[in-house]
């Protein structure tokens, strides 16, 4: 049996409340490595026969601590990672410190990714017009308007069934109209890329601050013979970019949003729009105020359980 080992860097106070988020979302087991638990040995201080131990000897983290949850190969993890991250992100609010809350996810033993993705991926029609299919599935379109996003997720985010994505996909089938200039925050498995040249957009940039990603993105992008011309390139945000887009379009935690929407203000045309989810229930009236305050102006906004999905236009008449 594989599983899926999801590894959350944390603090001391808070492994207990990390290790049950973890359970809580479908671990069977789980794993605690606390630096905390070594700060009291000493050489020689145990031992019934005069034997003593050396803390030194055995391996062991030098500060903070790390809960490893471990996922059966029914829950698909990758999608379930943002809510982990929102989660402990939160236990602040419970006076824990959550620390570094670094998520990460790894295969465990040998069986390959792509076979636990078999089992459940099958062709979905996501939006009037969109519908992802895996690329080891044959599938024919039923009407004329639909498009078919092929996709070999990885590891890589975005399997276009996730809400956030979703949201992304139904807002780029609302904006784009034909040969818009996009920008793709955060691109993950290169999805909303795909979804946009297929809309009919033209020029499009793809960038993200994880390598995992961008290579997961080009290897989607081959995938889709209509999709092509698509340039993919590691970037955090769009730090060093200098440009006016048509559209920008991203789906990254609320906390990463808000230092994006001055960077997608400037690089986007007058008119021109800013298409954000992967907010969480209690971060939308934040992401509503930064972008009002930015001088966005929101023309729509969705729900999808419980997250947020935002179309914001940079006014035609800058003030
Ligand atoms: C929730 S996934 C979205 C993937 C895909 N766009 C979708 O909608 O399904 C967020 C992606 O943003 C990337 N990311 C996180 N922080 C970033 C940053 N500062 N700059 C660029 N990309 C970032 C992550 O690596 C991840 O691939």
């Amino acid at each position: 049996m594989d599983w899926t080992a999801v590894k959350v860097i944390t603090t001391s106070e808070a492994v207990e409340a990390v290790s049950y988020i973890l359970t809580d979302e479908g671990a069977q087991g789980v794993q605690i490595e606390d630096a905390a638990d070594f700060q009291d040995l000493h050489k020689g201080k145990y031992g019934n026969r005069g034997e003593f131990i050396d803390p030194s000897s055995i391996p062991h983290r030098q500060s903070g601590a790390a809960v490893t949850g471990y996922f059966p190969q029914d829950i698909f993890v990758p999608e379930l990672l943002p809510t982990i991250h929102q989660r402990v992100a939160k236990l602040s609010d419970y006076g824990l410190n959550p620390g570094e809350n670094k998520v990460s996810a790894e295969v465990v033993d040998n069986q390959k990714w792509a076979t636990v993705w078999q089992k459940y991926y099958h062709p979905l029609r996501v939006t009037n017009q969109l519908t992802i299919v895996p690329q080891w599935e044959a599938y024919h379109p039923e009407d004329q308007r639909e498009k078919l996003i092929y996709l070999d997720p990885g590891m890589a985010f975005g399997t276009g069934t996730h809400p956030t994505t979703r949201l992304m996909l139904e807002a780029l089938e609302k904006v784009i109209t034909g040969n818009e200039y996009v920008i793709d925050v955060g691109t993950g498995s290169g999805v909303l890329s795909i979804a946009a040249k297929l809309l009919g957009a033209g020029k499009i940039d793809a960038y993200d601050i994880d390598e995992v990603a961008v290579n997961s993105a080009k290897k989607n992008l081959a995938l889709n013979p209509d999709a092509q011309g698509v340039h993919v390139g590691i970037n955090s945000l769009l730090d060093g970019i200098h440009t006016q887009a048509d559209i920008v379009v991203a789906n990254i935690l609320a906390e990463v949003i808000v230092p994006l929407i001055l960077q997608a203000y400037v690089n986007l045309r007058p008119g021109g729009k800013f298409l954000v989810s992967g907010i969480i229930d209690d971060k939308a009236s934040l992401i509503r105020r930064k972008l009002r305050e930015q001088g966005f102006i929101i023309e729509d906004e969705q729900q999808m359980k419980d997250w947020h999905g935002m179309i914001a236009s940079k006014p035609i008449e800058v003030k």
